[in-house]
């Protein structure tokens, strides 16, 4: 059972809150629950920390993630208006961060002093498991305005069950896996301490095809949202990153709408669709300063340099490091995973 009494959640909240209700000694007993309830989960071989712990049918970290997520569970306040980003990670959710911040904003800025060219992506669109797990976290959830526009990896089945009926909507992104694991593989190598060998390729390709990777089984954590979606199509957009990189300006414009602010006859008629495209475009925000040189404070522990997050941005590349026999074991496990679900790898007029 998860601790929830005196847990790790109660003491990072009270922190936040400059509230000095947590004694101490409450802190260690509720660090002793967390640290005992994290030894009774299963282990494997972790991409950026020594081990990732199985919880709930899903990988994690336990420095980060995992606390994360139990602190969502237990205090994450969600409001019928709020807008999640959900998604795998390494699937473009950079991408989407900075789409949807664009649109759902567009009439607040102007596009030649737009807050993403002097900020990441990452930090217009907070994490909500990230940053409730953060003492200081870079936005407080609860002052912000709703509609709130906000992001999580967390897989479906482990958000608040209140989540269906509090009327929340939610945009999922997929992506080739064979693209995800090349991406994941160059990103966590940047994350993975000194201390840690880097992966190879190969130990990383075995862990991603054992469903061993951060909030993986990566086809479970597709599958969960894809059902969710073919249920609620009204509350769940479900896009792939191909379709995007294909037709972003349509993908654009069904985003704006599934979340009520669709473009009008003017702002068509004034480009507003393609200055968004072109503000978000992979090469416009990678060869900004702030992208280039700045970095995204995760945690306390773990700050990312903001260009790691702009690696090629296309899609295919991983043609360029698997051989033709790790791509038909994988498309074989995809095809396999995907069975009778009605999703398909690609884009979606093409079939694996
Ligand atoms: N604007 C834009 N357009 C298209 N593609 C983009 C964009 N921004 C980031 N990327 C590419 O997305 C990959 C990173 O995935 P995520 O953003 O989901 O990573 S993360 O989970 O937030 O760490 C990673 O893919 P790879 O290049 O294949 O590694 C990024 O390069």
């Amino acid at each position: 059972m998860a601790p929830s009494l005196v847990s790790p959640q109660c003491y990072y909240i009270s922190k936040r809150n400059n509230e000095a209700s947590v004694s101490e000694e409450a802190w260690e007993k509720a660090y002793q629950i967390y640290n005992d309830f994290v030894q009774t989960l299963p282990k494997a071989k972790g991409w950026t920390t020594q081990n990732v712990i199985k919880y709930q049918g899903f990988w994690l970290t336990p420095t980060s993630a995992l606390k994360g997520v139990l602190l969502v569970q237990h205090h994450f306040k969600p409001r019928p208006t709020d807008i999640f980003l959900a998604t795998s990670p390494k699937c473009g959710t950079t991408w989407l961060k900075a789409l949807m911040f664009a649109t759902m904003n567009r009439s607040s800025y102007d596009f030649s002093s737009h807050p993403l060219l002097k900020n990441g992506p990452h930090d217009c669109v907070t994490f909500i498991e990230v940053n409730m797990c953060q003492d200081y976290p870079i936005m407080n959830l609860e002052l912000l305005l709703s509609p709130r526009l906000l992001a999580a990896h967390i897989p479906y089945d482990l958000l608040p069950v209140t989540k269906t009926t509090f009327g929340c909507k939610l945009v999922y992104i997929f992506r080739d896996p064979k693209d995800v694991l090349v991406s994941t593989w160059h990103f966590m190598n940047k994350l993975r301490p000194k201390k840690l060998q880097p992966l190879s390729l190969g130990e990383a390709y075995e862990l991603f095809c054992e469903g061993i990777s951060h909030y993986a089984p990566f086809w479970d954590h597709v599958l969960e949202y894809w059902k969710a979606s073919l249920e609620s199509p009204d509350k769940i957009l479900f896009l792939k990153y191909e379709d995007m990189k294909r037709e972003p300006s349509v993908h654009l414009r069904r985003l704006a709408e599934f979340v009520g602010q669709p473009f009008s006859f003017e702002e068509e008629e004034k480009g507003v669709v393609q200055k968004i495209l072109r503000l978000c475009s992979f090469e416009n925000l990678r060869n900004l300063k702030v992208n280039k040189t700045g970095v995204h404070r995760v945690t306390d522990e773990i700050v990312v340099n903001n260009c790691d997050f702009f690696r090629k941005g296309q899609t295919g590349d991983w043609e360029n490091y698997l051989t033709d026999e790790m791509k038909q074991r994988l498309d074989f496990i995809t095809e396999q995973k995907l069975k009778n679900s009605g999703l398909t790898l690609g884009s979606s007029n093409r079939n694996l």
